[in-house]
């Protein structure tokens, strides 16, 4: 098969990468039964009606995730996944409070992760960053323990991010922990504006100091925000797959992809959880390709936004963008 254009992901949450297939491995392996008898039982759960429908299986699927291999193996997969993709370097997602709160260590999910992280630019030539994420609908004061846990670790750590329920959980309530995050070095990140008003995304901005809006496409809704982000250059990693599986978006025909393109954003395409949306993030490529009519050289300017909006190195940014620019999708 010809090689996917190549892009970096930075909207992909590894807990979402757990194709059924795995999932009932890894019960089997831990000895737990699953609420589901079979495979096909279990994709035909994934039909949902918001995010929070979605989030109610993704946490619950995560009990099959128990012990250093279960997650070295889960992101092996994504890895190998991902560079048949095209993905060149990917900043992954990661939910510690998912874990912990099961009774499963922090060092057990992390040092699972980056064992299979440290072993990617050899084996599938993908660099990797990783992004603690906190969980917004937990309160603040657990979040600030999550990042004290991590303290001891941030060699293996990029940035921190805010992902869960958004609905309610306004960016407001993490000043103090993003602030303490940024004070040990870590870049910052949050989803906003995905099912959350426009507001979210301007409180990321302002009081969060967030330097990427995950998701971010309801900034739309206030003309003002869109011409800040459009100036500021601010990167929206964007899920189309996603928005639609989840019903923030009616159809993938009706995507507002092509206006953030035209109102001047710093757009990028994402999975978000691919095991859950039908689809990876070349996938995504072709979904939006093909629905709202994009040209090949407006995926080369997706994938070279996507290098551009990451966290990479100048040089290994400068590089990958000079092979997407030297990229024939011949
Ligand atoms: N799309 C999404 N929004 C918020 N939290 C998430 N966690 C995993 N996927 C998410
Ligand atoms: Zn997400």
């Amino acid at each position: 098969m010809h090689m996917p254009i190549p892009k970096a992901e930075l909207h992909v949450h590894i807990e979402g990468t757990l194709e059924p297939e795995l999932a009932f491995d890894l019960a089997r392996r831990n000895g737990i039964t699953l609420p589901y008898s079979e495979v096909e039982e279990l994709r035909a759960a994934y039909s949902f009606s918001d995010l929070q429908s979605f989030l109610n299986l993704y946490y619950e699927l995560m009990d099959v995730l128990r012990t250093e291999e279960d997650f070295r193996d889960l992101t092996l997969a994504y890895l190998a996944r991902a560079a048949s993709q095209g993905v060149r370097h990917a900043e992954i997602f990661f939910d510690p409070q998912a874990h912990t709160s099961r009774g499963v260590p922090f060092e057990v999910v992390l040092e699972g992760i980056t064992s299979a992280l440290k072993t990617s630019e050899d084996e599938y030539g993908v660099s990797t960053a990783l992004i603690l994420c906190f969980l917004r609908d937990r309160p603040a004061s657990e979040a600030m323990e999550t990042l004290v846990a991590a303290r001891p670790h941030l060699e293996h750590l990029s940035a921190v991010g805010l992902d869960s329920a958004e609905v309610g959980h306004p960016p407001s309530k993490f000043t103090e922990v993003f602030d303490a995050a940024a004070q040990l070095g870590l870049r910052r990140v949050a989803h906003a504006g995905e099912e959350g008003p426009p507001e979210y995304i301007r409180e990321a901005l302002d009081l969060l100091g967030a330097e990427r809006i995950d998701h971010g496409i309801r900034c739309l809704d206030d003309p003002d925000l869109v011409t800040r982000l459009a100036e500021s250059r601010t990167p929206l990693t964007v899920c189309p797959f996603s928005n639609v599986r989840l019903r923030a978006v009616d159809t993938l025909d009706v995507h507002p992809l092509p206006a953030l393109m035209e109102a001047g954003l710093l757009v990028t395409i994402n999975s978000d959880d691919p095991s859950y949306f039908g689809g990876h993030v070349h996938d995504n490529f072709l979904g939006v390709q093909e629905h709202l009519g994009l040209s090949n050289e407006d995926l080369r300017s997706l994938a070279r936004n996507s290098f551009t909006a990451s966290f990479l190195s100048e040089e290994r940014r400068s590089a990958l963008i000079a092979e997407v620019d030297a990229y024939s999708f011949e």
